[in-house]
């Protein structure tokens, strides 16, 4: 049989010896490969065939292929506010790093059985979760926000015991241009390893902002550059609707791709405080919050980076908060550059911010679903008539489209309809194709994962696709799903 022909190099590994713990997966009872995806293996430079042969035992974590070096890596946190010391993959494994067109990447098992930073959890995870994870995680790739990858999800052929009951188990192996966190930092910093953060730090700079090395201050240069990177990435979330949901300080990637879809969701009607997470009860991460947080994370890198930035603490501090004063106008001027587009205005106007502000305002308590409506207000031209049905009452957006119009760019219908998607995770549709996959039925979630993989070509047959969830469904409560 073919070797799948991963061609690791281990840099993490190597290079940051202290900073994980060598550990093998459990072994699967029955692993069965249930999806395996093609398109990111060819980029991958894997053979598909032979993944398609070797999956099973290779992404349930039963067999190690060549080279590989799997690891837990230690992290920390603060999860809803507060600082756990010792997080860490608790259910997560790094096989090791591939390096391809799309630069170095991980490829790590997710649900691949305890290590020691389990605490009290099993080490696994269950198959829904697993292909959440999968299609929301390719959707968000599909509409061109940097996010973490699924190569493969594998049935274990175990259940695993959850609020719900015994629920099918499964690993999903994913890809990312890196997991370090702004946790994995403020590990080693609230243990005083100095040294060690040090490393870690040179190794972040060296592999996802070389340009920083020759800075200055490195360490400074470092960190603005996280900050620019997830200023962009909050902007484009809140562009589409995403809501993540639990942006602890262990779920942000210092690579600024978006990881841990636990318990995210696309907003339909705009509506600022939307939360979905059944355990965010005081909407920490609501969907108007999500900038805010955004800036709090970063001060927590930003304290656990002090000491590299200056030996002296107030002047350490000093700088950080000069670069940290930035982060709202940066993440503002994200968020703005992406309107215009989505709005299909012409040139930039001081004005731009208000304007689009105004359509948020018509938008917000009139049930206006998100993604509609600006993909309506593309096909508009002159005509709002598909429109204004979105809207209970459009009194307040027949209002402001003539002032749209007067800033609507000659090409802006194009434009639009390049960025404003038609189709997006649908919640209802979501949960359908989960549920339908815990039966073995897998058909919905393929087509699903079709239909959300393309999501700006309106295509013939897919009109209930492109739908909010009928008022049945209810409100929609998501699950971390640990
Ligand atoms: N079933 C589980 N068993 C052991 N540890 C778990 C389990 N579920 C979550 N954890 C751990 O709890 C912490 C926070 O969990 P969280 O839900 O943010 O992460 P996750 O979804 O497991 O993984 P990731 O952030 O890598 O996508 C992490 O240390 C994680 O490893
Ligand atoms: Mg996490």
């Amino acid at each position: 049989m073919p070797a799948p022909n991963f061609a690791f190099d281990n840099s993490y590994a190597r290079d940051l010896p202290g900073l994980y713990v060598d550990w093998q997966a459990a072994q699967a009872p029955a692993p069965l490969l249930l999806r395996l995806n093609h398109g990111l293996a060819a980029e991958l430079g894997l053979d598909p065939a032979a993944l398609e042969a070797q999956g099973a035992e290779i992404f349930s974590g039963n067999a190690v292929p060549e080279g590989a070096q799997p690891l837990a890596q230690a992290y920390a946190g603060h999860q809803f506010g507060g600082f756990s010391p010792q997080l860490g993959d608790g259910r997560a494994l790094l096989l090791g790093e591939v390096t391809g067109p799309g630069g170095r990447r991980d490829i790590q098992l997710k649900g691949s059985g305890r290590t020691p930073f389990s605490r009290g959890g099993d080490g696994k995870a269950a198959l829904g979760p697993v292909l959440r994870e999968y299609l929301i995680g390719e959707a968000m790739h599909a509409l061109g926000i940097p996010t973490s990858r699924a190569l493969a999800a594998v049935a274990t052929g175990e259940p695993v015991l959850r609020q719900e009951g015994r629920l099918p188990g499964a690993v999903l192996t994913r890809v990312a241009a890196s997991h370090i966190r702004v946790g994995t930092f403020q590990f080693f910093a609230a243990r005083g390893e100095q040294d060690k953060l040090r490393q870690l730090a040179d190794y972040a700079i060296a592999r996802h902002y070389p340009q920083a090395a020759e800075a200055e201050n490195p360490y400074l240069a470092f960190f603005e550059a996280v900050q620019e990177a997830q200023a962009a990435l909050v902007a484009r979330w809140m562009l589409v609707g995403f809501i993540h949901g639990v942006m602890n300080t262990d779920n942000v990637a210092i690579s600024g791709e978006t990881i841990d879809y636990g318990p995210c969701a696309f907003m339909e009607a705009y509506a600022p405080g939307t939360v979905f997470s059944s355990i965010d009860a005081q909407g920490r991460y609501a969907y108007a919050n999500q900038p805010l947080i955004l800036g709090w994370n970063l001060a927590r890198l930003a304290e656990a980076l002090l000491p590299l930035i200056d030996a002296d603490q107030d002047k350490a501090i000093e700088k950080a908060m000069a670069v940290l004063g930035r982060v709202s106008e940066r993440y503002r001027a994200h968020w703005l550059a992406g309107m215009r587009d989505k709005l299909g205005l012409a040139g930039e106007d001081p004005g731009d911010m208000d304007l689009a502000e105004g359509l948020l305002a018509a938008m917000e308590g009139q049930g206006a679903d998100w993604t509609l409506t600006f993909r309506r207000l593309g096909e508009a031209g002159e005509d709002a008539g598909a429109l204004r049905p979105l809207f209970a009452d459009p009194t307040a957006l027949d209002a402001w489209l003539p002032r749209w119009r007067a800033r609507r760019a000659p090409d802006a219908a194009a434009r639009m309809a390049a960025v404003n998607p038609l189709y997006i995770p649908r919640n209802h549709l979501v949960e359908a194709a989960l549920e339908a996959a815990g039966r073995g039925e897998m058909l919905p979630f393929d087509t699903l994962l079709a239909v959300v993989t393309e999501p700006f070509a309106e295509r013939p047959g897919l009109d209930a696709y492109a739908l909010p969830a009928p008022s049945d469904f209810g409100p929609y409560r998501t699950f971390c799903g640990t």
